[in-house]
């Protein structure tokens, strides 16, 4: 489907937690911290929400192309932390930003998000669209339990997002690979609603907490990835020498390396920030993008591989002609 990335923009909250401020409150450090995942610090928000990054990245999205609110057709947000399960951060963007034309609705995809939302929004483009907003958005930090050292050093908050547009040039989606592991959903859950009613009495607790089984998703990522990456490939008729970047959901830098590794590919085509913000989930992606759009690094011309795996389980990779 032809499409192309008229803008990026990403917003992360002022606020940075060091690995050495959590020391002070958590039996961790940074010596510990750092060479396991390559993260030195993160954000965390202050008194926003989830809605309140999402919005503030869709304005710098329609300030940076010039485009009204009022031209798009369409606003999807990957976020696996809403503000609420109703509205949808989506809608209250929509209704924020005043999109009047647009119609909106959260994918939730977990660190797959920003990929699964792409490839949605491609398709919209290739059919009867003309132009979205595609935001991954994540306020992981209301999720976290921070006495269990095991989850809350990993994570952070941020947004980035996306505007798609319609284009006659041969450029946007080449192909695409992704992929759900639903029976492997236990490893990786967070933010689960209780089960009751009048009629039956206490049932399932509510636990809002993160709770991974890191050996698993670990072993998972290195495996899959790998998978959907090639499948794209082949799909595209691409080998992998053939993309210029590899942006691969930063969750972990051993991971990533590995990835590389496994692939066969120079670890210089996997660039990596997650030093800077943690894990942001769905917006993890797109802060990188927008990060090496800005630095010059990925432009016009390039092929890119795009590369989300986590909860879910799930895993995706898109080929994207820039
Ligand atoms: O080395 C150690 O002891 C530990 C070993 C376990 N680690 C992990 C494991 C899994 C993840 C992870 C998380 C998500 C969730 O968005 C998605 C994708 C991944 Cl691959 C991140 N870190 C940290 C260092």
């Amino acid at each position: 489907e032809q499409f192309t990335i008229v803008e990026s923009a990403h917003v992360v909250p002022q606020r940075v937690v060091t690995n050495d401020e959590l020391a002070t409150f958590m039996d961790t450090s940074d010596d510990w911290i750092y060479p396991r995942t390559g993260i030195h610090q993160r954000h965390v928000v202050n008194d926003e929400n989830t809605s309140d990054l999402a919005t503030s990245v869709a304005n710098k999205l329609l300030a940076k192309s010039g485009i009204t609110a009022d031209q798009l057709d369409f606003i999807i947000v990957g976020t696996m932390s809403p503000d609420n399960l109703t509205p949808s951060v989506a809608q209250q963007v929509q209704g924020n930003i005043r999109a009047n034309n647009a119609f909106a609705w959260d994918l939730s995809a977990a660190c797959s998000g920003f990929v699964y939302t792409i490839s949605m929004a491609s398709a919209l483009l290739a059919t009867k669209y003309h132009r979205g907003l595609v935001i991954g958005a994540e306020v992981l930090s209301k999720l976290v339990d921070w006495q269990d050292r095991s989850t809350a050093v990993l994570f952070g908050d941020g947004a980035a997002g996306v505007l798609l547009e319609k284009t006659s040039a041969q450029v946007g989606l080449l192909a695409e690979s992704l992929k759900t592991y639903g029976e492997q959903s236990e490893f990786l859950t967070a933010g689960h609603q209780r089960n009751s009613n009048y009629f039956t009495g206490e049932l399932s607790q509510a636990d809002p907490y993160f709770h991974m089984n890191g050996r698993e998703v670990y072993n998972f990522a290195t495996r899959q990835v790998p998978v959907v990456l090639s499948e794209a490939l082949d799909k595209a008729n691409l080998t992998a020498d053939s993309i210029d970047v590899y942006l691969l959901h930063q969750a972990n830098a051993r991971i990533i390396a590995s990835i590389a590794k496994r692939f066969g590919q120079p670890i210089e085509k996997f660039p990596i920030n997650v030093a800077n913000y943690g894990n942001t989930s769905a917006a993890s992606i797109g802060i990188l993008l927008d990060e090496l759009r800005i630095e010059g690094v990925v432009h016009d011309g390039q092929k890119i591989a795009l590369a989300g795996f986590g909860g879910g389980l799930t895993a995706g990779a898109l080929i994207i002609q820039l």
